[in-house]
């Protein structure tokens, strides 16, 4: 089972401090940012800290992702070959495509091979954001077991359709379904795009309860400050959780009268509802009391 990736944040691979305290502020996952955080000219020096951050520091309980530069560059293998024989958890591979991933998973092969490390144990995230990624991506999420989850890029989705990112994100809104899809119908993670205002909570709060709502399972962040509002939004609520308690121990009595739709507080109950009661229970990290099979 892959982990929980509700938080991912992002912290540019040149910025020595921001690394160094990368294990301190419990996101899940911490992105070390290669490509467009970096500018040219410190690409270079960005891997080798990267590189030595990895081999040198406590990240906590954070899992290590790497974003990579695009691997259809020579910085992107460069990045690839060595930042992997530091063990990285993940490689975040931006721009994906068919081609970027089959390429990654057989880099990561030969690493693998190479480094003594258990065969499959870096993971990839897919970076979508260009408009032929949004369309491919059933199939790119299909290339590898390695591959545990969809990050969507909104930036650079919208500068390759031509359009302005607003804050509504209607002009991502097609992208955002169409990801949340294809994860699903593969059973893999599908995690949002970050949210850019710092300073607007309010904004970030509901940016994250729409990606909720859609079915995303977590949120790249690109400041500290955003991690408690986004575990708070992708965790289901007491309210929310106590009815899904409820309605699963109503459910043992209705199955002891051999019913298989019942009414909970005036609400018809069957199948695929006692599904969203278990989900909301695996979500909070609860064990169910009832067991076996619905219905
Ligand atoms: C479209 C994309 O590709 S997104 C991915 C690439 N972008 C990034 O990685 C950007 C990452 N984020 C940042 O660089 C910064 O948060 C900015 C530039 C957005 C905002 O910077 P600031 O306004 O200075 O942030 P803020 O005032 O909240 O900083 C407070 C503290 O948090 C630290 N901090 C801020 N962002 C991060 C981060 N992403 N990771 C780790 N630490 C961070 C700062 O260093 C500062 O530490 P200090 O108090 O020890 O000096
Ligand atoms: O990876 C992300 O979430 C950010 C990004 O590159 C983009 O929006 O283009
Ligand atoms: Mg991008």
């Amino acid at each position: 089972m892959s982990r929980i990736r509700k938080s991912m944040l992002f912290i540019p691979g040149n910025n020595p401090s921001m690394i160094q305290n990368a294990g301190v502020f419990g996101a899940d996952s911490v992105i070390l940012d290669l490509e467009d955080a970096v500018s040219m000219d410190e690409k270079d020096s960005a891997r080798n800290l990267v590189y030595n951050g990895l081999m040198a520091l406590d990240f906590g309980a954070s899992e290590k992702v790497v974003r990579i530069n695009p691997l259809d560059t020579h910085m992107g293998i460069k990045d690839l070959s060595f930042i992997s024989k530091a063990k990285p958890d993940a490689i975040l591979v931006p721009k994906a495509d068919e081609k970027s991933i089959k390429l990654c998973c057989s880099m990561l092969d030969n690493i693998e091979k190479e480094m003594n490390y258990n065969h499959g144990q870096i993971k990839i995230i897919a970076l979508i954001e260009t408009a032929y990624g949004v369309e491919k991506s059933s199939d790119i999420i299909q290339i590898s077991d390695r591959v545990e989850g969809i990050l969507l890029g909104g930036e650079d989705l919208t500068a390759d359709l031509g359009v302005h990112r607003t804050l509504q994100g209607d002009e991502i809104f097609y992208g955002r379904t169409r990801l949340v899809m294809a994860a699903k119908a593969f059973n893999k993670q599908v995690i949002d795009t970050p949210f850019t205002d710092v300073n607007d909570n309010a904004g970030l709060r509901s940016d994250s309860q729409l990606a909720v709502k859609l079915g995303f399972t977590g949120k790249a962040l690109i400041n500290p400050r955003q991690i408690d509002i986004v575990h708070e939004v992708f965790s289901p609520t007491e309210e929310e959780i106590k009815w899904a308690t409820d309605v699963l121990k109503e459910w043992e009595v209705a199955k002891a009268k051999g019913l298989g739709v019942f009414s909970f507080n005036g609400k018809m109950v069957d199948a695929p509802i006692l599904s969203r009661a278990k989900n909301t229970l695996k979500k909070a990290g609860l064990e169910l009391e009832t067991g076996g099979d619905l219905i």
